[in-house]
């Protein structure tokens, strides 16, 4: 599969005036077309900060002290004082952040968002245009027209992230970085937003998708390869089965021992909090998974 993705040595730091925090430390992944790239590990470890930097949305007190940014072999310098070109986000890469659907203004219509989306990217744009061609997607991916017409409240939950995900899709990014889209979901919502995501990537709305979450069963459902973070690096990445049946690096292991509805291999071992290990134990060298 070709290459979409290559994100390399990204290093994000909180400079918070006391002690700065090392929320990403040198972290290199790279992702292929049609792969959806699950970023797990615990509250903290650094992946929604990961995602934001590689979305091109990081902001002060963040700041990318290093990292390039490779899409489709066009190279960009991730560096604070490197400048991103206004076409690269949304349209290059698009970033779905934690809890978009309850971040939406209660007091617009769908379509006043779909157009103000749009719009960002093509100022000559018409309505009807822009309405036109929200209509399409949004049939084509199983919703009712009808959701253009509606404020945000009057849609329930599960729709009101597929519809999120869909405003968010409208540009045909190359890359989706979803962060945890499904966590506020109950279970037949999220098989429904797992399958959308799946139906975008086969009709290449989008290329590939990082997809963050806590959630490891949800992630074994999705993702077709698994990065794993702590403390700010990646630990452990290879495909999802490899980490999800044949995790090598400790801090993996305790992560996938820890799962409430463990994976058969896993059906045995006694679950263990995190707190029982000796945290020098995960200093363990990164395992990349080819
Ligand atoms: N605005 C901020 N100022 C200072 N430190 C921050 C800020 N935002 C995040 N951090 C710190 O950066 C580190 C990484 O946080 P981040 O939110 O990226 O982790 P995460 O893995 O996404 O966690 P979660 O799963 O809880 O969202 C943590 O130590 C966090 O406390």
């Amino acid at each position: 599969m070709a290459n979409l993705v290559n994100a390399e040595n990204i290093r994000g730091v909180y400079y918070t005036g006391a002690k700065d925090v090392v929320a990403v430390n040198d972290v290199t992944i790279k992702i292929n077309e049609g792969e959806v790239l699950g970023l797990a590990g615990e509250s903290g470890s650094g992946k929604t900060t990961l995602g934001s930097i590689i979305s091109l949305i990081a902001r002060p007190p963040l700041h990318v002290e290093h990292g390039t940014l490779e899409i489709d072999g066009k190279v960009q310098q991730l560096g604070e004082y490197d400048k991103i070109p206004r076409s690269w986000r949304g349209a290059v890469v698009s970033m779905l952040p934690q809890g978009a659907m309850n971040s939406i203004s209660p007091t617009k219509r769908v379509r006043q968002l779909v157009y103000d989306v749009m719009r960002s990217h093509d100022r000559k744009i018409s309505k009807d245009e822009a309405m036109e061609r929200a209509r399409d997607r949004i049939t084509m991916l199983g919703l009712p027209p009808r959701v253009l017409d509606a404020y945000p409240h009057q849609l329930s939950g599960g729709m009101k992230q597929r519809t999120v995900t869909i405003i968010s899709t409208l540009l045909n990014p190359r890359l989706l970085v979803a962060d945890e889209p499904t966590s506020a979901l109950d279970v037949s919502s999220q098989k429904v937003l797992i399958e959308m995501l799946k139906d975008m990537l086969d009709r290449r709305i989008m290329a590939g998708v990082i997809f963050i979450t806590h959630d490891l069963p949800v992630l074994s459902t999705v993702a077709t390869h698994i990065a794993v973070m702590y403390q700010g690096r990646v630990v452990e990445k290879g495909p999802t089965d490899v980490i999800v049946n044949d995790p090598h690096h400790p801090y993996t292991r305790a992560l996938m021992s820890s799962v409430l509805v463990p994976e058969p291999k896993y059906s045995n071992i006694r679950i263990e909090g995190m707190r029982d290990f000796d945290r020098s134990e995960f200093e363990a060298p990164a395992v990349i998974h080819s």
